[in-house]
């Protein structure tokens, strides 16, 4: 546990900056789940909305503030009462409440978009928290385009503010404007300069539109002595979104030699809220994302896969576990050594029977990763099988359908398991569900699909269709392909193979594989 001195709060806005996401809205019930998760991974603050945006922002703030209760629930509202009292409202149900207001402090926002003077906009921030203060005595003000206001005018406003009861003050970068040491020494000198500074916790909202969100806020923290940071999962936000969340958490973690401080987050949830976050969005996460990304934790070329496996700690400066992954990853390819190929084979439990034999695999596996941009554990298999052809043992017979428009799909396959003919049939979210759905419903094999794509073979309506899945089972994943003129044959067809493939490994790692049917 950490002191209220060295502690360092996070404070999310993903509900509400990175809702400011062009294409980001999240429906209501999409926020709740959101706002569940941000509790269960520990963050002190979630910014659930802008109680005036809209009824439903209202709704949805209420909504959460009658569930959370670990995190304190907190609105934005401009500075002027009737947003500062829908905030006060929506938040009502909260044991731990937020009014969050603000105001723009530069001459540019000032002049051209509020178009009042000074002295005016000062009395708009003390106005608001005097109003705040019927609701909460937890209020945050923020000084909008701070990062662009003059410093003499941030101690006025912000003593002001202090003052008339705000106990978090906030230092935004509005417009990504801001460098690193600049912006730490900006803090630090705001916090010199307000002279009851010591009275509220300091904060930074940094936003990323020179890529330096995360870097802006860590330096606010570390030169500047703020004491929270705004942020938000993935980095979403307004135009190139806010400091990531999983980003600043991990820096100050990872480092803890050098910042000191204590984040009270579960590490272990930030891979699964990225997740979520991801699919209630449609915002892909890109491969390279830092901590969250698919290739964060994976190895691609020899020299890094043989000093991983001798050593994890030669590549990694974190777990994959403690963020959330199930373990880190070895991706073979044209770059990769025999030490990664070595240990791939024997994880697939292919038997060998001498080094030669695996370095003879070796070779080939070489020649085809140059034409060949990704191996999968099947490639593998291949290498060794190419010898030892085996029938495929489970195999399509026929597919039908029901679909009509208004109407849940519905598929019945027909296919052979080892000799033995199974029939399964179940609905689905749409004919290909329905058609994975009903081997499912059968095969029983509990695998996630990871893709699914469609190519035409050929030009013209009566094209052949080519289907890929991907699919994974406790760790191992496959590729199963399958081509006909009927799309979801194809598709039928293709999850089979995949199938079939995942038995070759079990048969592998566990001769005595029962190849019971299931009942
Ligand atoms: C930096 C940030 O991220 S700020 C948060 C940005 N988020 C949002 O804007 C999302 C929610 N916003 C909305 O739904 C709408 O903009 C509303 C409901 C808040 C306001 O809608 P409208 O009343 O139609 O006003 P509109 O959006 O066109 O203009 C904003 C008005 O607020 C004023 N304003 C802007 N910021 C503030 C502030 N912090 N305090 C007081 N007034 C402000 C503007 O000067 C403008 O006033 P004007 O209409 O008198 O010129
Ligand atoms: C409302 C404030 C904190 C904001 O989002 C910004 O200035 O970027
Ligand atoms: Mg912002």
């Amino acid at each position: 546990m950490t002191t209220a001195r060295d502690k360092l709060f996070i404070f999310d806005t993903t509900l509400r900056d990175g809702e400011q996401s062009p294409g980001a809205s999240m429906s209501p019930q999409d926020k709740l789940r959101i706002a569940k998760q941000l509790e269960f991974l520990g963050v002190d603050v979630i910014e659930a909305g802008f109680a005036a945006a809209s009824p439903g922002d209202f709704e949805s703030i209420c909504a959460i503030s009658k569930v959370i209760r670990n995190s304190t629930v907190c609105s934005l509202a401009r500075a002027n009462p009737s947003d500062v009292r829908k905030a006060g409202e929506a938040i009502a149900a909260a044991p731990r409440r937020r009014i969050h207001t603000f105001i723009a402090t530069s001459p540019l926002h000032m002049e051209k978009k509020l178009n009042m003077t000074p002295e005016q906009v000062i009395s708009r921030a003390v106005e608001a928290i005097c109003i705040a203060k019927e609701y909460t005595d937890d209020i945050e003000f923020s000084c909008e385009d701070a990062s662009r206001s003059q410093p003499e005018f941030l101690y006025r406003i912000i003593e002001a503010a202090i003052r008339e009861g705000a106990t978090t003050i906030n230092i935004p970068d509005t417009v990504g404007y801001a460098v690193p040491s600049e912006f730490g020494a900006f803090v630090r000198d705001l916090r010199e300069h307000v002279y009851n500074s010591d009275q509220a916790v300091w904060s930074v909202h940094c936003h990323n539109d020179l890529g330096l969100a995360v870097a802006n806020s860590l330096s606010g923290v570390i030169h500047g002595g703020a004491r929270q940071i705004e942020c938000s999962i993935n980095g979403l936000g307004e135009r190139a979104g806010n400091c990531a969340l999983e980003e600043v958490v991990m820096a100050v973690k990872t480092r803890n030699d050098f910042f000191k401080l204590g984040v009270d987050i579960n590490t272990r949830q930030l891979v699964p809220t990225s997740k979520l976050v991801s699919s209630v969005t449609g915002f892909p996460i890109q491969p390279n994302k830092a901590v969250v990304g698919s290739n964060a934790f994976s190895h691609a070329s020899g020299i890094h896969q043989d000093g991983v496996i001798k050593h994890r700690e030669t590549y990694e400066i974190m777990t994959a576990e403690d963020v959330g992954w199930t373990s880190n990853r070895m991706v073979l390819g044209k770059l990769s050594g025999r030490s990664a190929f070595r240990q791939r084979v024997r994880e697939l439990g292919i038997p060998t029977k001498s080094e030669a034999e695996i370095d003879d695999a070796f070779a080939r596996f070489k020649d085809l990763a140059d034409r060949k941009v990704q191996i999968f554990d099947e490639d593998i298999q291949s290498l060794f099988d190419a010898k030892n052809i085996q029938p495929q043992e489970i195999s399509f017979v026929s597919l039908k359908q029901e679909s009509q428009t208004g109407k849940t799909p519905v598929a019945e396959v027909t296919y052979m398991d080892h000799g033995e003919q199974r029939v399964g049939r179940a609905e689905g979210n749409g004919p290909v569900d329905a058609t994975f759905q009903a081997i499912e419903s059968c095969a029983k094999s509990g695998a996630e699909l990871l893709l699914f794509s469609i190519n035409a073979l050929t030009k013209g309506a009566e094209a052949q269709g080519e289907v890929t899945v991907r699919l994974s089972v406790g760790g191992r994943v496959v590729n199963g392909n399958g081509s006909d003129p009927d799309v979801l044959a194809a598709s039928a067809k293709a999850y089979l193979d995949a199938l079939n493939k995942l038995a070759k490994v079990e048969e592998r790692k566990n001769p005595q594989f029962d190849h019971e049917p299931t009942p």
